[in-house]
C-alpha cells in the first residue's frame, strides 16, 4: 500500500501528466478460460498487461505520442482517453483513483498558480527513462522554484 500509493503518486507529479507510472499493470491471473483481444487465455494462466506498449500503438491512438489534451475531454466513448490505462481497468484497478487525482491535481495546480519554476543545470530537461516496474525518470527533475509576484501580495494577508 505504501509502495503503491506513494511512488506512483510522486512519479505522477515528477513528470507532471508526460508519462504515467505503471509502465506493466499488476500481474493478472484468469481464473477461468477467457478470450482478451481476440487470443484465448486458459485458466491459470498470469496475464501481464504492457500498458506503455498500449500507451504507443498506432492502431489504438492518433499521434501517440504528441501532447493532447483534447483526447480526453467530452464523453469517454467519443474520445480516446477511455484507453489511457493509467490506473488500470476493471476489478483490479487502482483503488487509489480518486484520492491519487486529487492529490496529483492539487498539489500541481498550487505549484503552477503559486510558483515561478526554472531548470536547474541545462536548459532542456532529461528525458531519458529509468528502468523498473514503476517508470521513473533515470536524472531525478531538479527545479528552482520562487514564489509568483502575486503570491507574495497576497501571503501577508493571509
Ligand atoms: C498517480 C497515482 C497512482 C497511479 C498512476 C496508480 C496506478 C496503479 C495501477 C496501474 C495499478 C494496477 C491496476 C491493474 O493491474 O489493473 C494499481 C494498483 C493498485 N494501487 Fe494504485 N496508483 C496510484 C496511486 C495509488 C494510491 C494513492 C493508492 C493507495 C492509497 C494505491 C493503491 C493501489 C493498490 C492497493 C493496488 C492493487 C489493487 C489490486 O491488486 O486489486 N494506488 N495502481
Amino acid at each position: 500500500m505504501f509502495i503503491a500509493g506513494t511512488e506512483t503518486t510522486t512519479i505522477t507529479m515528477e513528470w507532471t501528466m508526460l508519462y504515467p507510472p505503471a509502465p506493466v499493470l499488476l500481474p493478472h491471473y484468469s481464473s477461468e478460460d477467457c478470450t482478451v483481444g481476440g487470443y484465448d487465455v486458459p485458466r491459470g494462466t498470469l496475464l501481464m498487461v504492457h500498458a506503455w506498449a498500449i500507451h504507443r500503438d498506432l492502431s489504438l491512438w492518433v499521434d501517440p505520442t504528441e501532447f493532447k489534451p483534447e483526447r480526453f475531454e467530452g464523453r469517454l466513448e467519443e474520445k480516446e482517453g477511455w484507453k489511457f490505462l493509467r490506473f488500470g481497468l476493471g476489478r483490479r484497478a487502482c483503488p487509489g483513483t480518486m484520492m491519487s487525482t486529487r492529490l496529483v491535481l492539487l498539489v500541481l495546480d498550487a505549484a503552477i498558480q503559486c510558483f515561478e519554476w526554472e531548470n536547474v543545470g541545462s536548459e532542456k530537461v532529461d528525458m531519458t527513462l529509468g528502468t523498473g516496474q514503476t517508470l521513473s525518470k533515470a536524472m531525478p527533475l531538479e527545479t528552482l522554484c520562487s514564489p509568483r509576484p502575486d503570491l507574495m501580495k497576497l501571503l501577508p494577508q493571509i
